[in-house]
Protein backbone atom coordinates (compact mmCIF):
# COMPACT_ATOMS: atom_id res chain seq x y z
CA UNK A 1 0.00 0.00 0.00
CA UNK A 2 1.33 3.49 -0.87
CA UNK A 3 0.25 6.51 1.14
CA UNK A 4 1.51 9.67 -0.50
CA UNK A 5 2.23 12.41 2.02
CA UNK A 6 0.08 15.49 1.31
CA UNK A 7 3.26 17.59 0.90
CA UNK A 8 4.23 15.53 -2.17
CA UNK A 9 0.95 16.31 -3.99
CA UNK A 10 1.39 19.38 -6.18
CA UNK A 11 -0.63 22.54 -5.40
CA UNK A 12 -3.35 23.18 -7.93
CA UNK A 13 -4.28 19.53 -8.13
CA UNK A 14 -6.85 19.57 -5.34
CA UNK A 15 -9.14 17.10 -7.07
CA UNK A 16 -6.20 14.76 -7.79
CA UNK A 17 -5.36 14.95 -4.09
CA UNK A 18 -8.90 13.95 -3.11
CA UNK A 19 -8.84 11.06 -5.60
CA UNK A 20 -5.48 9.89 -4.21
CA UNK A 21 -6.74 10.17 -0.66
CA UNK A 22 -9.81 8.11 -1.56
CA UNK A 23 -7.68 5.44 -3.28
CA UNK A 24 -5.43 5.30 -0.24
CA UNK A 25 -8.36 4.98 2.12
CA UNK A 26 -9.81 2.11 0.06
CA UNK A 27 -6.38 0.42 -0.01
CA UNK A 28 -6.02 0.88 3.73
CA UNK A 29 -9.40 -0.78 4.27
CA UNK A 30 -8.56 -3.63 1.87
CA UNK A 31 -5.16 -4.27 3.41
CA UNK A 32 -6.75 -4.43 6.86
CA UNK A 33 -9.29 -6.89 5.53
CA UNK A 34 -6.42 -8.91 4.09
CA UNK A 35 -4.73 -8.94 7.51
CA UNK A 36 -7.92 -10.19 9.14
CA UNK A 37 -8.30 -12.80 6.40
CA UNK A 38 -4.68 -14.02 6.57
CA UNK A 39 -4.40 -14.15 10.34
CA UNK A 40 -6.83 -16.87 11.23
CA UNK A 41 -7.66 -17.30 14.81
CA UNK A 42 -8.34 -13.56 14.95
CA UNK A 43 -11.27 -14.09 12.58
CA UNK A 44 -12.40 -17.05 14.68
CA UNK A 45 -11.68 -19.72 12.07
CA UNK A 46 -10.99 -23.35 13.03
CA UNK A 47 -7.39 -24.41 12.61
CA UNK A 48 -5.58 -27.72 12.23
CA UNK A 49 -2.04 -28.14 13.54
CA UNK A 50 -0.05 -30.72 11.53
CA UNK A 51 3.22 -31.97 13.03
CA UNK A 52 5.85 -33.91 11.07
CA UNK A 53 8.46 -35.39 13.42
CA UNK A 54 11.58 -36.20 11.39
CA UNK A 55 14.99 -37.32 12.62
CA UNK A 56 16.51 -33.84 12.11
CA UNK A 57 13.56 -31.45 12.37
CA UNK A 58 10.02 -31.27 13.66
CA UNK A 59 7.94 -29.30 11.19
CA UNK A 60 4.76 -27.63 12.44
CA UNK A 61 2.11 -26.43 9.97
CA UNK A 62 -1.08 -24.53 10.70
CA UNK A 63 -3.95 -25.05 8.25
CA UNK A 64 -7.01 -22.91 7.94
CA UNK A 65 -9.23 -25.16 5.82
CA UNK A 66 -6.93 -26.17 2.92
CA UNK A 67 -4.47 -23.29 3.20
CA UNK A 68 -1.23 -23.59 5.07
CA UNK A 69 -1.14 -20.27 6.93
CA UNK A 70 2.09 -20.79 8.88
CA UNK A 71 4.89 -23.33 9.17
CA UNK A 72 7.87 -23.58 11.49
CA UNK A 73 10.83 -25.92 11.90
CA UNK A 74 12.29 -26.83 15.28
CA UNK A 75 15.25 -29.18 15.76
CA UNK A 76 14.32 -32.70 16.83
CA UNK A 77 15.83 -33.05 20.26
CA UNK A 78 14.70 -35.88 22.48
CA UNK A 79 16.28 -34.14 25.47
CA UNK A 80 13.94 -31.19 25.17
CA UNK A 81 10.89 -31.27 27.40
CA UNK A 82 7.23 -30.97 26.44
CA UNK A 83 7.21 -27.59 28.18
CA UNK A 84 10.15 -26.35 26.12
CA UNK A 85 8.45 -27.30 22.84
CA UNK A 86 5.20 -25.78 24.13
CA UNK A 87 6.82 -22.46 24.99
CA UNK A 88 8.65 -22.29 21.65
CA UNK A 89 5.42 -23.03 19.80
CA UNK A 90 3.49 -20.47 21.84
CA UNK A 91 6.06 -17.86 20.89
CA UNK A 92 5.83 -18.79 17.20
CA UNK A 93 2.02 -18.58 17.29
CA UNK A 94 2.25 -15.17 18.94
CA UNK A 95 4.81 -13.89 16.44
CA UNK A 96 2.55 -14.98 13.56
CA UNK A 97 -0.50 -13.39 15.21
CA UNK A 98 -2.33 -16.73 15.32
CA UNK A 99 -4.47 -17.61 18.30
CA UNK A 100 -3.47 -20.99 19.73
CA UNK A 101 -6.98 -21.42 21.07
CA UNK A 102 -8.29 -21.59 17.50
CA UNK A 103 -6.48 -24.90 16.96
CA UNK A 104 -9.22 -27.52 17.05
CA UNK A 105 -7.26 -30.61 16.07
CA UNK A 106 -3.70 -31.88 15.91
CA UNK A 107 -2.40 -34.58 13.57
CA UNK A 108 1.08 -36.05 13.90
CA UNK A 109 3.36 -38.15 11.70
CA UNK A 110 6.50 -39.42 13.38
CA UNK A 111 9.52 -41.53 12.51
CA UNK A 112 11.14 -40.85 15.90
CA UNK A 113 9.12 -42.86 18.46
CA UNK A 114 10.95 -41.52 21.57
CA UNK A 115 9.74 -38.00 20.73
CA UNK A 116 6.07 -38.96 20.32
CA UNK A 117 5.16 -38.93 24.00
CA UNK A 118 6.86 -35.56 24.38
CA UNK A 119 4.89 -33.91 21.59
CA UNK A 120 1.65 -35.63 22.62
CA UNK A 121 2.01 -34.32 26.16
CA UNK A 122 2.81 -30.83 24.76
CA UNK A 123 -0.42 -31.05 22.72
CA UNK A 124 -2.45 -31.93 25.81
CA UNK A 125 -0.90 -29.31 28.07
CA UNK A 126 -0.73 -26.36 25.66
CA UNK A 127 -3.66 -27.04 23.32
CA UNK A 128 -5.89 -29.28 25.50
CA UNK A 129 -6.17 -31.67 22.57
CA UNK A 130 -5.60 -35.37 22.00
CA UNK A 131 -3.60 -35.58 18.80
CA UNK A 132 -4.17 -38.14 16.04
CA UNK A 133 -0.98 -40.11 15.36
CA UNK A 134 -0.68 -41.57 11.85
CA UNK A 135 -0.27 -45.31 12.30
CA UNK A 136 -2.27 -48.52 12.48
CA UNK A 137 -6.00 -47.84 12.60
CA UNK A 138 -5.74 -44.53 10.74
CA UNK A 139 -7.27 -44.43 7.24
CA UNK A 140 -4.77 -43.16 4.69
CA UNK A 141 -6.73 -43.94 1.53
CA UNK A 142 -3.80 -45.73 -0.11
CA UNK A 143 -3.11 -49.41 -0.19
CA UNK A 144 0.38 -50.32 1.03
CA UNK A 145 1.92 -53.17 -0.93
CA UNK A 146 5.18 -53.34 1.05
CA UNK A 147 6.03 -56.69 2.72
CA UNK A 148 5.17 -55.25 6.13
CA UNK A 149 3.05 -52.07 5.93
CA UNK A 150 3.64 -51.39 9.65
CA UNK A 151 7.37 -50.95 9.19
CA UNK A 152 7.08 -48.28 6.47
CA UNK A 153 7.94 -44.83 7.87
CA UNK A 154 4.82 -42.74 8.48
CA UNK A 155 6.39 -39.79 6.64
CA UNK A 156 6.78 -41.90 3.50
CA UNK A 157 3.12 -42.92 3.58
CA UNK A 158 1.95 -39.38 4.30
CA UNK A 159 4.07 -38.06 1.40
CA UNK A 160 2.54 -40.68 -0.89
CA UNK A 161 -0.99 -39.65 0.15
CA UNK A 162 -0.24 -35.99 -0.59
CA UNK A 163 1.57 -36.54 -3.88
CA UNK A 164 -1.10 -38.94 -5.19
CA UNK A 165 -3.82 -36.51 -4.25
CA UNK A 166 -1.99 -33.60 -5.96
CA UNK A 167 -0.68 -35.33 -9.10
CA UNK A 168 -2.20 -38.79 -9.44
CA UNK A 169 0.07 -41.77 -10.21
CA UNK A 170 2.38 -43.27 -11.21
CA UNK A 171 4.79 -41.38 -9.00
CA UNK A 172 8.26 -41.45 -7.56
CA UNK A 173 8.60 -39.32 -4.44
CA UNK A 174 12.09 -38.30 -3.35
CA UNK A 175 12.42 -36.96 0.20
CA UNK A 176 15.78 -35.34 0.98
CA UNK A 177 15.62 -35.63 4.77
CA UNK A 178 17.98 -37.21 7.28
CA UNK A 179 17.76 -40.18 4.92
CA UNK A 180 17.01 -39.75 1.23
CA UNK A 181 13.93 -41.84 0.56
CA UNK A 182 12.43 -42.87 -2.76
CA UNK A 183 8.83 -44.11 -2.83
CA UNK A 184 6.89 -45.53 -5.77
CA UNK A 185 3.14 -45.15 -6.15
CA UNK A 186 1.21 -46.80 -8.99
CA UNK A 187 -1.41 -45.23 -11.25
CA UNK A 188 -4.06 -46.83 -9.01
CA UNK A 189 -2.60 -45.25 -5.89
CA UNK A 190 -0.85 -48.30 -4.45
CA UNK A 191 2.28 -47.71 -2.39
CA UNK A 192 4.84 -50.21 -3.70
CA UNK A 193 7.98 -49.45 -1.68
CA UNK A 194 11.20 -47.79 -2.81
CA UNK A 195 14.68 -47.08 -1.56
CA UNK A 196 16.31 -45.63 1.54
CA UNK A 197 19.75 -44.05 1.10
CA UNK A 198 21.96 -42.21 3.60
CA UNK A 199 20.91 -38.57 3.55
CA UNK A 200 23.06 -35.78 2.15
CA UNK A 201 23.49 -34.01 5.50
CA UNK A 202 24.50 -37.07 7.50
CA UNK A 203 26.77 -38.39 4.72
CA UNK A 204 28.71 -35.15 4.43
CA UNK A 205 28.85 -34.91 8.22
CA UNK A 206 30.54 -38.33 8.22
CA UNK A 207 33.01 -37.15 5.56
CA UNK A 208 34.34 -34.15 7.42
CA UNK A 209 34.15 -35.69 10.86
CA UNK A 210 36.14 -38.76 9.76
CA UNK A 211 38.73 -37.09 7.48
CA UNK A 212 41.06 -34.80 9.45
CA UNK A 213 41.91 -32.45 6.58
CA UNK A 214 38.39 -32.02 5.21
CA UNK A 215 36.50 -28.95 6.38
CA UNK A 216 32.74 -28.48 6.76
CA UNK A 217 31.52 -27.04 3.45
CA UNK A 218 28.44 -25.16 2.35
CA UNK A 219 26.09 -27.31 0.28
CA UNK A 220 26.22 -25.26 -2.89
CA UNK A 221 27.03 -26.00 -6.50
CA UNK A 222 30.76 -25.43 -7.26
CA UNK A 223 31.85 -23.42 -10.36
CA UNK A 224 32.94 -26.58 -12.18
CA UNK A 225 32.61 -30.35 -11.79
CA UNK A 226 36.41 -30.58 -11.69
CA UNK A 227 37.06 -28.98 -8.29
CA UNK A 228 40.18 -26.79 -8.10
CA UNK A 229 40.54 -26.85 -4.32
CA UNK A 230 39.45 -28.98 -1.36
CA UNK A 231 36.21 -27.07 -0.79
CA UNK A 232 35.01 -27.03 -4.41
CA UNK A 233 36.14 -30.65 -4.89
CA UNK A 234 34.01 -31.67 -1.90
CA UNK A 235 31.07 -29.60 -3.16
CA UNK A 236 31.38 -31.30 -6.55
CA UNK A 237 31.48 -34.75 -4.99
CA UNK A 238 28.49 -34.02 -2.79
CA UNK A 239 26.19 -32.14 -5.19
CA UNK A 240 26.91 -34.11 -8.39
CA UNK A 241 27.42 -37.37 -6.52
CA UNK A 242 23.97 -37.20 -4.93
CA UNK A 243 22.45 -35.85 -8.15
CA UNK A 244 23.77 -38.98 -9.87
CA UNK A 245 22.32 -41.16 -7.13
CA UNK A 246 18.87 -39.66 -7.69
CA UNK A 247 19.11 -39.96 -11.48
CA UNK A 248 20.18 -43.59 -11.36
CA UNK A 249 17.57 -44.69 -8.83
CA UNK A 250 14.77 -42.83 -10.62
CA UNK A 251 15.81 -44.31 -13.99
CA UNK A 252 15.85 -47.85 -12.61
CA UNK A 253 12.59 -47.39 -10.74
CA UNK A 254 10.88 -46.09 -13.88
CA UNK A 255 12.15 -49.17 -15.74
CA UNK A 256 10.79 -51.46 -13.02
CA UNK A 257 7.47 -49.61 -12.89
CA UNK A 258 7.29 -49.86 -16.68
CA UNK A 259 5.65 -46.45 -16.80
CA UNK A 260 6.79 -42.84 -17.11
CA UNK A 261 6.25 -41.75 -13.50
CA UNK A 262 6.18 -38.15 -12.30
CA UNK A 263 8.99 -37.33 -9.89
CA UNK A 264 8.14 -35.16 -6.89
CA UNK A 265 10.83 -33.89 -4.51
CA UNK A 266 10.48 -32.74 -0.92
CA UNK A 267 12.56 -32.41 2.28
CA UNK A 268 15.04 -29.88 3.60
CA UNK A 269 17.48 -30.20 0.69
CA UNK A 270 15.00 -30.61 -2.18
CA UNK A 271 15.55 -27.13 -3.60
CA UNK A 272 19.34 -27.44 -3.76
CA UNK A 273 19.15 -30.85 -5.41
CA UNK A 274 16.32 -30.12 -7.84
CA UNK A 275 18.51 -27.52 -9.56
CA UNK A 276 20.95 -30.28 -10.49
CA UNK A 277 18.62 -33.19 -11.11
CA UNK A 278 16.83 -32.99 -14.44
CA UNK A 279 14.50 -35.92 -13.65
CA UNK A 280 12.74 -34.02 -10.81
CA UNK A 281 9.44 -32.69 -12.19
CA UNK A 282 8.14 -30.78 -9.19
CA UNK A 283 9.26 -29.59 -5.74
CA UNK A 284 6.69 -29.70 -2.95
CA UNK A 285 8.40 -28.37 0.18
CA UNK A 286 5.30 -28.94 2.32
CA UNK A 287 4.34 -32.37 0.99
CA UNK A 288 4.25 -34.09 4.41
CA UNK A 289 2.16 -31.30 5.97
CA UNK A 290 -0.28 -31.46 3.04
CA UNK A 291 -0.56 -35.24 3.45
CA UNK A 292 -1.25 -34.84 7.17
CA UNK A 293 -4.11 -32.44 6.40
CA UNK A 294 -5.62 -34.89 3.90
CA UNK A 295 -5.30 -37.79 6.36
CA UNK A 296 -6.92 -35.72 9.09
CA UNK A 297 -9.88 -34.98 6.76
CA UNK A 298 -10.19 -38.71 5.99
CA UNK A 299 -10.30 -39.60 9.69
CA UNK A 300 -11.98 -36.69 11.43
CA UNK A 301 -15.46 -38.24 11.49
CA UNK A 302 -14.17 -41.60 12.74
CA UNK A 303 -11.85 -40.13 15.34
CA UNK A 304 -14.01 -37.34 16.74
CA UNK A 305 -17.47 -38.29 15.55
CA UNK A 306 -17.24 -35.08 13.52
CA UNK A 307 -16.85 -33.02 16.70
CA UNK A 308 -13.81 -31.05 17.81
CA UNK A 309 -11.74 -33.26 20.09
CA UNK A 310 -11.29 -30.91 23.03
N1 LIG B 1 15.14 -24.87 4.96
C1 LIG B 1 16.26 -25.58 4.80
N2 LIG B 1 17.26 -25.14 3.99
C2 LIG B 1 18.39 -25.86 3.82
N3 LIG B 1 18.62 -27.04 4.40
C3 LIG B 1 17.68 -27.51 5.22
C4 LIG B 1 16.44 -26.82 5.46
N4 LIG B 1 15.70 -27.54 6.30
C5 LIG B 1 16.43 -28.65 6.56
N5 LIG B 1 17.62 -28.62 5.92
C6 LIG B 1 18.66 -29.68 5.94
O1 LIG B 1 18.10 -30.77 5.24
C7 LIG B 1 18.43 -31.99 5.88
C8 LIG B 1 17.19 -32.76 6.18
O2 LIG B 1 16.29 -31.98 6.89
P1 LIG B 1 14.79 -32.39 7.05
O3 LIG B 1 14.13 -32.52 5.72
O4 LIG B 1 14.18 -31.44 7.99
O5 LIG B 1 14.98 -33.84 7.70
P2 LIG B 1 14.02 -34.78 8.52
O6 LIG B 1 12.68 -34.76 7.85
O7 LIG B 1 14.68 -36.10 8.43
O8 LIG B 1 13.95 -34.26 9.93
C9 LIG B 1 19.25 -31.62 7.11
O9 LIG B 1 20.60 -31.81 6.76
C10 LIG B 1 18.94 -30.17 7.33
O10 LIG B 1 20.04 -29.49 7.90
C1 LIG C 1 13.59 -43.77 6.24
C2 LIG C 1 13.37 -42.80 7.38
C3 LIG C 1 14.53 -42.93 8.35
C4 LIG C 1 13.33 -41.37 6.83
O1 LIG C 1 13.22 -40.48 7.90
P1 LIG C 1 13.60 -38.92 7.80
O2 LIG C 1 14.77 -38.80 6.89
O3 LIG C 1 12.40 -38.22 7.22
O4 LIG C 1 13.87 -38.48 9.18
C5 LIG C 1 11.98 -43.07 8.06
O5 LIG C 1 10.98 -43.00 7.13
C6 LIG C 1 11.96 -44.41 8.76
O6 LIG C 1 12.47 -44.57 9.84
N1 LIG C 1 11.33 -45.42 8.13
C7 LIG C 1 11.18 -46.75 8.66
C8 LIG C 1 11.66 -47.78 7.68
C9 LIG C 1 10.90 -47.81 6.38
O7 LIG C 1 10.33 -46.81 5.93
O8 LIG C 1 10.86 -48.90 5.76
K1 LIG D 1 10.76 -36.06 6.64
Amino acid sequence: MVILPASKVKIGTKSAFIVLLKINLVELLLSNLRIIYFVPGKAGSILLLAIDIGNTNIVFGVFSDKSLVADWRLATDRNRTADEYGVLLKELFNLSGINMKSVEAIVISSVVPPVNALIESMAKKFFHLNPILVGPGIKTGISIKADNPREVGADRIVNAVAAYSLYGGPLIIVDFGTATTFCCVTARGEYLGGAIAPGIGISTEALFSRAAKLPRVELIKPPSVIGKNTVTAMQSGIIYGFAGQVEMLVKRMKEELGEEAKVIATGGLARVMAQEVAVIDKIEPNLTLIGLRIIYERNRAAVHGGQPCR
